[in-house]
């Protein structure tokens, strides 16, 4: 799937940049263009693969050049002030070569929080395409405006994309780490899943053609619906045959026998991949009972894949999950190792998100109350006015 990317503020900038490093790797081919934006210009500066003239710098009239502070009101009028210059960057990309838009951005500072859902609702009234958020939630300790900032931002960015996919920060730091000194790491795992699952379908040249190829509609119609989603990995590593296959490392007289040896043992790791894969790490970490539509994406060496074995997968996915739209597919990759990636896409049952929202009610609370309480004032100083100025009548 060929995907136009925008990274919107630090966090965002820095996934898109390693997702650019990440195609130049694995020659995956997903990032037809990437695009960086922000209000800080030593962040754009600090970038390495996104090409200069595709950094565009906003709201310089605002806050020359130095960031928006964790102020998100501002990040998101800035947004809409400069959407112009975004915009101008946006018409250097051949859109007809692209499937979809993934804005990606930090949910808990000022600018990506405050422009990514402006940048969306924008494109969402100007192309047909779908337009699709990678969202990163804050750590917990990162401080109560990095979590008022998601809390607000999400509510917003949700509703104004295709569909969320969210990875939390807070679920993929280390024991004892600060989340700041996993960013390599946590980048790292990023690239790696969605990498995995949008590179799905892009076939190069050379490459085998997969058996049951997952392409960029079978993504779109997993995303399609909207709400959030949340991916799972599991991998494990092989040995990378010559030329014979898997079948050139056995030595036995009797083929046949070896032959359905083989094929049990790759239906049995794949199987026990996808299980791993649904119930471990997830980049969103969630109940999959209720999702709505899943995708289960195998990749690895041909000889390493098998109808059978995604097949069995998908199987039980669906009665994990509930869901009867599970859909799944290989993606051969000369690479030593096998990797499930599935993602689960219209997750309702989570917990962090709950937490988040109840966060954003009792903000709006207090600012009911606030309000409330200035209104109040208000009445009492017009009482109190009122009450003075009767005996003048
Ligand atoms: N996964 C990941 N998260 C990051 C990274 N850098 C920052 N974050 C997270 O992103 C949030 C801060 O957002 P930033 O992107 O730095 O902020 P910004 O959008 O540039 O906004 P301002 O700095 O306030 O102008 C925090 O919650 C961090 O945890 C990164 O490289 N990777």
């Amino acid at each position: 799937m060929k995907l136009a990317m925008i990274g919107f503020g630090q966090a965002g900038g820095k996934i898109v940049d390693r997702f650019l490093d990440y195609d130049d790797r694995t020659g995956s081919g997903i990032v037809r263009a990437a695009i960086a934006v922000n209000s800080a210009k030593a962040d754009l500066m600090g970038l390495d693969n996104i090409p200069q003239e595709n950094r565009v710098l906003i709201g310089q009239a605002r806050v020359k050049g130095h960031g928006v502070g964790a102020d998100n009101e501002l990040g998101a009028e800035v947004a809409e002030e400069d959407i112009d210059e975004v915009q101008n960057a946006i018409d250097q990309i051949p859109t007809h070569e692209v499937d979809a838009f993934l804005i990606v951005s930090g949910m808990g500072g000022g600018t990506g929080s405050g422009g990514a859902p402006v940048l969306a609702k924008h494109l969402k009234r100007i192309y047909t395409i779908p337009v699709y958020g990678l969202g990163v939630l804050p750590g917990t300790d990162e401080g109560g405006i990095y979590t008022l900032n998601a809390a607000r931002s999400f509510q917003t960015f949700v509703r104004e994309v295709d569909n969320l996919l969210v990875f939390d920060n807070d679920s993929w730091r280390q024991t004892g780490e600060s989340v700041e000194g996993g960013y390599e790491q946590i980048n790292e795992e990023i690239v790696r899943r969605f990498g995995i699952l949008f590179g799905a379908g892009e076939v190069g040249d050379g490459q085998e053609v997969a058996e049951s190829v997952v392409d960029s509609s079978e993504i779109i119609n997993t995303l399609s619906g909207g709400g959030v989603s949340t991916v799972g990995y599991a991998s494990e590593e092989v040995e990378l045959s010559s030329g014979g296959g898997l079948l050139s490392r056995f030595t036995g007289d009797d083929g046949g026998s070896d032959d359905d040896l083989d094929a049990a043992n790759t239906t049995n790791r794949i199987t026990s991949l996808v299980r791993k894969a649904a119930l471990g790490r997830l980049t969103l970490p969630c109940e999959i009972e209720g999702t709505e539509r899943a995708l289960l994406v195998l990749s690895g060496p041909p000889e390493y894949l098998n109808r059978k074995g995604i097949e069995r997968g998908r199987k039980w996915l669906e009665e994990e999950t509930g869901s009867m739209e599970v859909r799944g597919g290989d993606f051969p990759r000369e690479e030593p190792e096998v990797a499930a990636a599935i993602l689960l896409s219209g997750v309702t049952n989570v917990p962090r998100i709950k937490r988040l929202q109840q966060v954003a009610i009792e903000a709006q609370d207090n600012i009911d109350d606030i309000q409330q309480e200035s209104e109040e004032n208000l009445e009492e100083l017009v009482e109190d006015d009122e009450d003075e100025l009767e005996p003048l009548f």
